[in-house]
């Protein structure tokens, strides 16, 4: 089925009319070919009107789409109903080839498992060693208690966490404890556990609000070509509408509960984009 298809934020006029090109609509894909396509999704919290009222789009593997939207538009809990981290109150969801919504716990389990989630808050343990924290990452995927603390991690796996490790450059600081990083050194472990977890997802939720502007500039783009240079799809929230342009080719924006924007990065300015914020 054919999903929503990008609708412009404002008219032009005037001479901003002659500047300003219209947003170009994001290809339509077909719901059983995306890796996440979403229908008419709702999710209400209280009486009154939902948060997301019939919120729908879909994307295919390998693309980098971002979401943009005013504080509480709704962007983290649309991200979260995707996995029902949040359960949605209606519409449907497919997800790497599973319909969500009526999974099982432990089928839905195996789902996220698929799904590697990095947050603004990166949730490491702190007394642990940074390479134990990216061990973590493979515990989605393994079965067996335990066996990812580092004592216990096979060869094989500690060197697959300390590659994750180089590859966000922080291999030097495997030994580490957690709680003696910097907030965007955090970030960067966080990013190391996400691959660890061999994810076919990757999706981020503010994944650098809480970093100064020059190191989220390089954390983003680090996450981004990851993303591209392992071929996976990333999804992410942000409020750096920069962010959203430089390292997603497709930008969604939410506003009053709907999708107010589904269209191609490519041609899309800051100044466009500001009419969501108002
Ligand atoms: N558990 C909850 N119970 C009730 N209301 C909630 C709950 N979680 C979020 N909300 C409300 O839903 C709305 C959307 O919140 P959400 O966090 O999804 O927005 P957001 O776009 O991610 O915001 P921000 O940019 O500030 O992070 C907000 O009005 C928020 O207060």
């Amino acid at each position: 089925m054919a999903t929503d298809v990008a609708r412009p934020l404002t008219e032009p006029s005037g001479a901003a009319a002659e500047t300003a090109a219209a947003p170009r609509p994001a290809p339509r894909i077909a719901r059983d070919k995306a890796i996440l396509a979403v229908e008419g999704l709702i999710k209400r919290y209280e009486i009154g009107e939902p948060v997301l009222n019939g919120v729908g789009f879909a994307f295919g593997a390998g693309e980098a789409v971002s979401l943009i939207g005013a504080n509480g538009s709704g962007k983290s809990t649309l991200l979260h109903c995707c996995t029902r981290l949040i359960e949605p109150s209606g519409g449907r969801i497919r997800l790497l080839g599973d319909e969500v919504t009526p999974l099982p716990p432990r089928r839905l389990r195996r789902l996220r498992a698929r799904v590697g989630l990095v947050f603004q808050k990166h949730n490491l343990v702190g007394r642990l060693s940074v390479l134990t924290n990216v061990l973590h990452g493979a515990q989605a995927r393994q079965s067996g208690p335990g066996s990812w603390c580092q004592a216990f991690a096979t060869k094989t796996a500690r060197e697959e966490a300390l590659h994750c490790l180089e590859q966000v450059g922080l291999a030097d600081l495997a030994a580490r404890r957690a709680d003696r990083l910097s907030g965007g050194q955090s970030q960067r472990v966080a990013i190391a556990r996400a691959l660890m977890q061999r994810p076919e997802l990757l999706m981020a939720d503010e994944p650098v609000a809480s970093l100064d502007p020059k190191a989220g500039q390089e954390v983003m783009a680090l996450f981004a070509e990851l993303a591209r240079a392992r071929g996976l799809t990333l999804f992410f929230t942000t409020h750096h509408l920069e962010h959203a342009l430089d390292f997603s080719e497709r930008v969604l924006a939410l506003k009053g509960g709907r999708l107010a924007l589904d269209a191609t990065a490519s041609g899309l300015r800051a100044d466009d984009l500001q009419s969501l914020y108002v």
